[in-house]
């Protein structure tokens, strides 16, 4: 399994666990909300399959990302279902949050919260990204305590 580190905007100290539910999509609201799994919107990609950015705010209140299972994927249902059981109670500052999901049709669908800022591995690959050694420490931290949970 691979952790992604994201860059998140680190401006409180809150470090509560909130217990939540995942909410549960239809097809045609997934489909609406990519514009029909529209390439344009692809951000990302990875075992899974192809990650969208929603081009409209209809499932949640702030932006969200889509995470498509692509059928060819060697990632599949048990993938799906370990995510959705794991992710969909807990809401905490160092995991991306598991808005809701969907599984309609053969299609098996993730929906999360966005982080615009993207990984910690896309800036690392930036050739002027530097980090001090407090920021550094403060990535560990919180990538652990997202581990932890
Ligand atoms: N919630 C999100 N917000 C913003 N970008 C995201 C989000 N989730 C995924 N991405 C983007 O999509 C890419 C692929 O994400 P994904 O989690 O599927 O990758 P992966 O961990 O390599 O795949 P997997 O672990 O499923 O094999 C990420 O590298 C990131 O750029």
């Amino acid at each position: 399994m691979v952790f992604h580190v994201y860059v998140y905007a680190f401006g409180d100290n809150v470090d509560q666990i909130l217990w939540s539910r995942c909410q549960l999509f239809t097809l045609a609201e997934i489909q609406s909300a990519t514009n029909n799994f529209d390439d344009t919107l692809v951000i990302g990609r990875g075992g899974f399959g192809k990650v969208y950015k929603s081009s409209t705010n209809n499932l949640s209140e702030g932006e969200i990302a889509i995470k498509r299972l692509d059928p060819t994927s060697t990632q599949g249902a048990h993938e799906f279902e370990a995510e959705v059981e794991v992710l969909s109670k807990l809401r905490h500052r160092s995991l991306v949050s598991l808005i809701g999901h969907c599984n309609e049709e053969k299609e098996m669908v993730l929906v999360y919260e966005l982080m615009p800022n993207g990984t910690l591995a896309d800036h690392l690959r930036k050739p002027d990204f530097s980090l001090s050694w407090l920021q550094l420490l403060k990535i560990c931290i919180g990538a652990a305590k997202g581990l932890e949970l």
